[in-house]
């Protein structure tokens, strides 16, 4: 394979720069101007303040740009684009039984192909470039990964109800996910077991679950805590919280991604510390469904690791990482009544290095260092959101931007979308698709 060069000039560079001790909010989060960083193939082989355009394939200017790690949305449910509207304002429990469930049961695999690909042209417009994902139909959802070039942790949704047929399927469906995705795509795929939560996956999931991850070195990815009926029913059929019941059978590990974690007692705080659980703070989603607030100040102070999350655009409603670093920073100001809850630099930082390492992939993404994949975007600093420029950029990007700011986006070294035109899909088709798919799914609600 020939090898291809992308050099990107004289441009704002922001990034965190990974501190590899495990102290998830010790990095730095480095700025300096007139920067030039090469892309070799999928991975940045220089960072500059000069680099020669001799041999270069590609190069893009960096004037009135910032150049920063793209985001990584660590909670998601991608085929969930076909659903966008469909039930607004009501709680979890109503909102999954009587809308999505019944709406879903309609699902195929093309279906899930198209609502993922709409995620995915969401994603690159606005800056995210890998995600994680729990839904159903995976090998679709890969496929379209595969297609739209992005980076994704893929998890097949296993719900049991305590039925033995049913679990034997999950794990089939899991396996087969695992054997023929992971590490797939140029690496670009990654697959985890995903136990939809303690209330609808049973003890005997749950420990098949652990035992499979270990054999495979797999992760888990996993909802909980997220209301605060789900912890009464756990408690009134176990005697102990989501947590404790976890740490009871074995199943917490380092590699356990736990989406949501609203309603947390202290000794679950300390579980979590202990085990090294990761966090999937999805504050947009958990406004709108009313669930509540994620003590995530409590959880930084305690250096857990706290990762942002969309959820699916049918709770959300849309997968837009700026907004959603917006909602995270604010809630947290409007819950602790400190306006230094969840800075903008612990946002960033959150969006960025911390899904990498809530991911298990820090060595690889998150940051824009010399060794590490070429997953970054461009913002466009001669923007009214970013401006006044000489005022602080990562304020701008927290509190003001939004995904419309991104101008450019490159994952695993490829420019997916560059001054805002998609290379990847075609966008009018699938919308009209989507169209069309959405309205004969929905007619079971009628
Ligand atoms: C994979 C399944 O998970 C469902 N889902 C989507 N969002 C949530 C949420 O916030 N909590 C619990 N379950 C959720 C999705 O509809 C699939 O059925
Ligand atoms: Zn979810």
């Amino acid at each position: 394979m020939e090898t291809k060069y992308t050099l990107i000039e004289n441009v704002n560079l922001i990034t965190a720069i990974d501190s590899k001790d495990n102290i998830y909010w010790n990095d730095d989060l480095i700025n300096e101007k007139n920067i030039s960083v090469l892309i070799e193939n999928d991975k940045i082989a220089e960072i500059s303040s000069k680099i020669s355009k001799s041999g270069i394939d590609k190069v893009i200017d960096g004037n009135d740009k910032l150049l920063m790690p793209s985001l990584i949305n660590t909670h998601t449910h991608s085929p969930m684009n076909l659903f966008r509207g469909l039930a607004d304002d009501l709680e979890l429990d109503t909102w999954l039984n009587e809308y999505v469930w019944p709406v879903e049961s309609g699902l195929n695999g093309d279906l899930c192909y198209l609502g993922a690909q709409i995620a995915i042209m969401e994603m690159i417009k606005s800056g995210t470039t890998c995600f994680s994902d729990m839904y159903f139909f995976m090998d679709y959802v890969a496929k379209a990964v595969e297609d739209g070039g992005l980076r994704a942790v893929l998890s097949n949704g296993m719900i049991d109800f305590s039925d033995e047929e049913k679990r034997k399927n999950e794990f089939k469906e899991s396996e087969n996910l695992i054997k023929k995705w992971n590490n797939k795509s140029d690496g670009r795929i990654k697959v985890f077991f995903g136990p939809h939560s303690p209330i609808t996956a049973s003890k005997e999931l749950l420990t098949g679950v652990r035992e499979k991850a270990n054999k495979y070195d797999v992760g888990i990815n996993i909802h909980m805590n997220e209301t605060q009926k789900e912890i009464e029913n756990i408690l009134n059929q176990y005697n102990m919280r989501p947590f404790e019941y976890l740490n009871e059978i074995g199943f917490l590990d380092g590699d356990v991604l736990a989406a949501h974690c609203v309603w947390l007692s202290d000794n679950e705080i300390d579980i979590i510390k202990e085990k090294d659980i990761k966090v999937s703070y999805n504050p947009g989603s958990n406004m709108k469904l009313a669930s509540g607030i994620a003590p995530i100040s409590d959880l930084i102070e305690k250096n857990i690791c706290v990762s942002l999350g969309s959820d699916g655009v049918a709770s959300n409603n849309n997968l837009d990482l700026f907004e959603e670093m917006k909602l995270a920073s604010l809630l947290q100001k409007v819950d602790t009544l400190n306006p230094k809850s969840l800075t903008a630099e612990q946002t960033i930082k959150m969006a960025t290095i911390n899904g990498a390492r809530a991911l298990g992939l820090e060595n690889e993404i998150g940051s824009i260092e010399i060794g590490k994949k070429a997953d970054m975007i461009l913002v466009n600093t001669n923007s009214i959101a970013m401006s006044p420029s000489v005022n602080s950029l990562i304020s701008h990007l927290v509190y003001s931007a939004n995904g419309s700011t991104v101008d450019t986006t490159i994952c695993n070294g490829d420019i997916l979308m560059e001054n805002k035109n998609l290379n990847v899909f075609n966008e009018e088709e699938s919308l009209k698709n989507l169209n069309l798919a959405t309205s004969k799914l929905k007619k079971v609600l009628n």
